[in-house]
């Protein structure tokens, strides 16, 4: 196969919409690792290339390329290379490397029995994200990773985990993975069964705000998502023989750290949105003493592994079922810190954040106010202390709960807010408007 013309890297990647170093100036890039796949009717590279900016931290990214007449081709343009990527996962194949090997894992679960034709129809999904995804003759749905990290992938290792040591199945269960081994070793690729005519839970919830209220059956599957989000945590928390996912006991010293972070990131977030927001200054005292509370609750509960970036786009709605995915974490953290174990009351936190998002945007988009946010976040709430009665992870008492709910909101606005200043300056006032409304803690 012809090698890659290195030089032309630079300028393929800052073309790339998956490149998230498109304002930086770039220094050098360098490939770290390749290898060759080459059968079926597609030869290609997969190229592990670490970019080095002027200023600021290496990254690394992952080129599935083919070299072509005007320099470099994306060969995940080519559906037979998406086929033959998929092979190698599907078939457990392994290829060496530079320096390493390239492994195809399958898990031998019931769902990883799905039967596909030696063929199998290929399309891409056609959505904004910041990796490649490919539906694989319906039935499983291959999503390839662009920027990589090392260490363990907490999708990859949550999806396994889930599969593989619990009965939760409302989630597309993880059917397989593709993996580099060796110095610059990471996951590239995960393949989940592929859950068709889904709708994700943020259109759907939009789809009722925008009527003037919310039906009573809007609300009993709320609660039922609620529920399910119980489950999961439930399920999160069932193993004690796996230390990445045995429980442990919420202590002092945890709740002081958390609400260290949260001052932190408080001081931090002001600094820069009360450029924009003055009014924002006002509310510090308040918003530091929900912080504050944290550090001074009663120890309760335990930490555990949580899905770490939960909002209504995170579930699907298929057949009359809510389905949890994408527990990748949020993008902006370190693997290890998304692996971290945490109380699951920040997912809740996180969902509870998403009701609001939704009414903002219908307020945003010239909908009248009315009576829907406030019964479907308490519906999604009574499910969810529905499922989770007893349940040892959960704090003793309603008055903690309350205490580190609110924390944990505060937490997720603060991070909505960076989020939003970086990714959607317009919709900086959702967060923003919800921080001025917090009130005095109780
Ligand atoms: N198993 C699945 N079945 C059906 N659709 C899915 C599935 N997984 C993801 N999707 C769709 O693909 C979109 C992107 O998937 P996601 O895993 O969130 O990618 P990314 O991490 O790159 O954002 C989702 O918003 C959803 O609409
Ligand atoms: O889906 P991602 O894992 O990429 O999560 C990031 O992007 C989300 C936006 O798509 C962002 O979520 C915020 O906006 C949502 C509406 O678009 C809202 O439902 C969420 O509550 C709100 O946090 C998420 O925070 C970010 O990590």
């Amino acid at each position: 196969m012809t090698p890659v013309d290195l030089t032309k890297l630079p300028d393929y990647l800052k073309q790339q919409r998956w490149f998230s170093g498109k304002a930086w100036p770039i220094k050098s890039v360098s490939v770290v690792d390749h290898a060759t796949l080459d059968f079926g009717p597609c030869a290609f590279s997969l190229a592990i290339v670490e970019v080095q900016y002027e200023l600021g931290h290496p990254e690394r990214y992952l080129l599935p390329v083919k070299p072509s007449a005007d320099g470099i081709q994306d060969a995940l343009d080519d559906v037979e290379c998406l086929r033959a990527l998929f092979q190698l996962i599907r078939e457990k194949r392994e290829v060496s490397s530079a320096s390493g090997k390239v492994h195809g894992e399958w898990l031998s679960t019931s769902d990883g029995m799905v039967s596909l034709p030696e063929q199998p129809a290929v399309r891409r999904l056609m959505v904004e994200q910041s990796n490649t995804s490919v539906v694989i003759g319906e039935k499983a749905i291959l999503k390839i990773i662009r920027k990589l990290e090392s260490g363990v992938n907490p999708e990859h290792e949550m999806g396994r985990f889930l599969a593989t040591r619990t009965s939760f199945r409302a989630t597309p269960t993880l059917l397989g993975a593709l993996h580099l081994e060796g110095a610059a070793g990471a996951t590239l690729a995960v393949v989940h069964r592929f859950v068709p005519n889904a709708v994700d839970g943020w259109k759907y919830t939009l789809e009722q705000f925008r009527k003037s209220g919310v039906e009573s059956t809007f609300l009993d599957e709320m609660k039922e998502l609620g529920r399910r989000l119980g489950e999961l945590h439930r399920a999160l928390s069932s193993d004690s023989t796996e230390p990445a996912f045995t429980p442990e006991p919420v202590l002092q010293e945890d709740l002081q750290r958390w609400s260290a972070s949260i001052m932190g990131e408080l001081g931090v977030t002001l600094a820069e949105a009360g450029k924009h927001h003055p009014d924002l200054e006002r509310q510090r005292e308040r918003l530091m003493e929900h912080a504050r509370r944290l550090a001074h609750v009663t120890p309760s509960g335990q930490k555990t592994r949580i899905h770490g970036d939960l909002h209504l786009g995170q579930v699907l709605r298929a057949e009359g079922q809510w389905l949890i995915f994408d527990f990748e974490g949020e993008p902006s953290r370190t693997f290890t810190q998304r692996r971290e174990k945490y109380s699951p009351l920040r997912d809740v936190a996180g969902m509870v954040r998403s009701f609001d998002y939704a009414e903002a945007t219908v307020l945003l988009e010239g909908g009248a106010p009315g009576p829907r946010m406030v019964p479907s976040r308490d519906a999604f709430l009574a499910g969810y202390r529905e499922a989770t009665r007893g349940a040892p992870f959960l704090p003793t008492d309603d008055a903690t709960f309350w205490t580190m709910l609110r924390a944990f909101e505060l937490e997720k606005l603060l991070y909505e807010v960076r989020y939003e200043m970086q990714n959607r300056p317009d919709w900086v006032r959702i967060p923003v408007q919800a921080l001025l409304r917090m009130e005095e803690p109780k």
